[in-house]
């Protein structure tokens, strides 16, 4: 049960107001991201023209699940049915566009596109970068640093690898002070008791962390793959091999979602870029897959258009029985916290009360949502920028409940 009384909820993010995020997201970047797709990869006129439909009839028209799926009574979509896109909540309406995209290039099947990831071009060219290439080469260095040094690194690597156009800043930065050029950007900081419940150590309040010595689990519920993955396996690796976690359990996608979320396969292809690039952590990594002290979980839920709160019994104890759950990224923060407008000084603690454990989240800021700033930051931000900070992708974050 919850020690601390949920706050009175906030509006829901919608997409209806023209001059919102939410909208352009839905006007601008679905049907551009329609035409990515339709140009990466050789679809035969079938899919071509279930494409076409829905750059057509897409966003712009009405929501028309189809009857054949499932998926839209498992989680209660249905019930939009004949609704504009834009008024349904922010949240939902992208689920249910990425939904409909994976079905008009025959994702689901049956037929030959069954199975077949339309981003895993855009994903497997990000792992083919000189950027990515000079993000392993910093490992070197970084190995030879004192272990401290070393995770408060990888953590602000996995925490940066979430901003897209960026990667993790191993390379920019020296080991000692990886973590100096990104700290002004961070807008909430909880990364000394992070770092506590990460290690076991007590909180630097004093309190004892809810982990005790011994058999410990880390559940990481990954973001995207490719460059963000990437710096999270080095992340993980880093806390099985020094000891912190026994176990470590991944979370991901069970098929492709917001474009470049991470899956079974994408993370495959992580170690095996480790590996061939004949890092340390890709070999340690693999043997770790092997022998089950890194297990891969793809619960339907992560698929899901609903908040962390709605979670599913299951997935629920999953996250009861870990010691510390770590969620990466923008849409990880908008369902732990609810895609909703708080006023940013809402404390994260509250909005996370519902949660089974100690939870920490890393992200960019790239969407509207925001809580546990403090009225100083809040203000000292919207002074500098209006409100542009919310989706820039420039600011990022490090929040806990423990
Ligand atoms: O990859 P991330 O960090 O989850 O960010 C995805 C974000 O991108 C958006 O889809 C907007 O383009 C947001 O709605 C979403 O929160």
């Amino acid at each position: 049960m919850p020690d601390t009384p949920a706050p009175t909820p906030a509006p829901v993010i919608r997409s209806d107001d023209p001059a919102s995020f939410p909208h352009s997201v839905l006007a601008e970047r679905h049907p551009a991201l329609i035409r990515k797709v339709r140009d990466a990869t050789p679809y035969g006129p079938e899919q071509r023209r279930a494409l076409d439909e829905l750059l057509r009839n897409g966003t712009e028209s009405v929501l028309d699940p189809p009857a054949d799926d499932d998926w839209w009574d498992t989680w209660n979509v249905r019930r939009y049915t004949g609704r504009s896109w834009y008024s349904l909540p922010f949240l939902a309406a992208e689920s249910c566009f990425y939904r409909q995209l994976l079905r008009a290039v025959g994702y689901f099947g049956p037929g030959p596109f069954q199975g077949v990831d339309p981003f895993r071009p855009f994903k497997l060219a990000e792992l083919d970068t000189p950027e990515a290439a000079a993000e392993l080469t910093a490992l070197g260095p970084l190995s030879e640093r004192p272990l401290p040094e070393q995770l408060r690194a990888l953590l602000h690597g996995s925490l940066w690898g979430n901003r897209a156009d960026l990667g993790f800043r191993l390379q920019t930065t020296g080991a000692g002070d990886s973590d100096t050029a990104g700290s002004s950007q961070l807008v909430a900081d909880d990364t000394e008791s992070l770092l506590s419940l990460l290690t076991g150590r007590s909180l630097p309040t004093g309190a004892p962390t809810a982990a005790s010595a011994g058999d410990r689990t880390l559940c990481l519920v990954a973001d995207n793959a490719g460059r963000e993955l990437i710096p999270d396996l080095l992340l993980v690796d880093h806390l099985l091999t020094h000891g912190h976690f026994d176990r470590a359990v991944l979370h991901l996608k069970p098929y492709p979602y917001f474009v470049s979320d991470a899956t079974t396969a994408d993370t495959l292809d992580a170690v095996h870029h480790l590996v061939t690039a004949k890092t340390d952590a890709g070999t340690r990594l693999h043997t770790a897959l092997t022998e089950g002290r890194l297990t891969l979980r793809t619960h339907p839920f992560s698929c899901a258009p609903l908040p962390y709160a709605d979670m599913p019994a299951d997935l629920r104890a999953d996250f009861a029985s870990a010691d510390l759950t770590v969620m990466k990224g923008d849409l990880n923060y908008r369902r732990l916290v609810g895609d909703r407008l708080w006023p940013p000084t809402t404390p994260f603690t509250e909005v996370t009360s519902y949660f089974p454990g100690p939870v920490a989240a890393l992200r960019t800021l790239k969407s509207d949502v925001i809580t546990g700033l403090t009225p100083r930051t809040e203000s000292a931000l919207v002074t500098a920028e209006g409100q542009t900070w919310r989706t820039s992708g420039t600011r990022a974050l490090i929040q806990v409940k423990v």
